[in-house]
């Protein structure tokens, strides 16, 4: 669905660009639902109460350590039904356009101190995924060196988490594609 809707775009002539955005609500619900699904910061950053506060009926005194359970709040199947499955459907309105989910924003913390590098995260989490599936069939690989792939799609643990290692295959969609890779690499070794 996603290369289906990059295609129609581009006629698969041209890599997408960043003012294709707005026309690509698959791609945009795939960048989000990915943040989602395997949050890289699970309990955010540890933040401490300015002044008491009460929260809920719990009476929370100044300077308290409080951690927020991220991955909890986007793992919520009140709010997002079977959250163990990939399914960018779930930020898309019933017509295709693009809805943001409720506590996503909770993925870069929160207040004075969000996370400043939210926005070069957005824009290249949609070109790179963009322009890759434009050219390129990722696929899903078992191999002897890190075994079957369902064992190793969970995430490490810790305050920041990323994927075990695992592998993949990545072909050129067709020939024209493999060519518009190499014009563009070219382009670029040039400037
Ligand atoms: C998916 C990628 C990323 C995630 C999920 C993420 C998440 C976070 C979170 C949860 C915080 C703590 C915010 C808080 O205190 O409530 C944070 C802080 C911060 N992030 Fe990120 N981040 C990401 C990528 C980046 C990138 C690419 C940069 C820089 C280019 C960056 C720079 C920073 C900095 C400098 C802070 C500290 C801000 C402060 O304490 O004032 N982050 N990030």
């Amino acid at each position: 669905r996603a290369q289906a809707e990059i295609d129609a775009i581009t006629g698969g002539e041209r890599l997408p660009s960043f003012s294709d955005r707005s026309v690509l609500p698959y791609i945009e619900a795939v960048c989000k639902e990915l943040l989602r699904w395997r949050v890289v910061t699970p309990i955010g950053a540890p933040h401490a109460t300015s002044e008491d506060d009460i929260h809920e009926g719990y009476f929370i005194p100044k300077g308290t350590l409080v951690i927020p359970n991220v991955w909890s709040m986007l793992n919520d199947p009140a709010v997002y039904p079977d959250p163990k499955t990939f399914n960018p459907e779930r930020f898309l309105t019933d017509d295709g356009q693009f809805k943001d989910g409720p506590g996503l924003t909770g993925v870069f913390g929160g207040g004075k101190r969000i996370c400043p590098g939210r926005f070069i995260v957005d824009n290249t989490l949609f070109i790179s995924i963009a322009m890759v599936l434009s050219v390129c069939t990722v696929g899903r690989k078992d191999d002897s060196k890190y075994g079957p792939l369902e064992r190793n799609e969970h995430m490490g643990s810790g305050l920041v988490c990323f994927p075990q290692p695992f592998s993949c295959t990545i072909v050129p969609r067709s020939k024209k594609a493999a060519e518009i890779v190499v014009s563009a690499v070219t382009e670029t070794s040039d400037q």
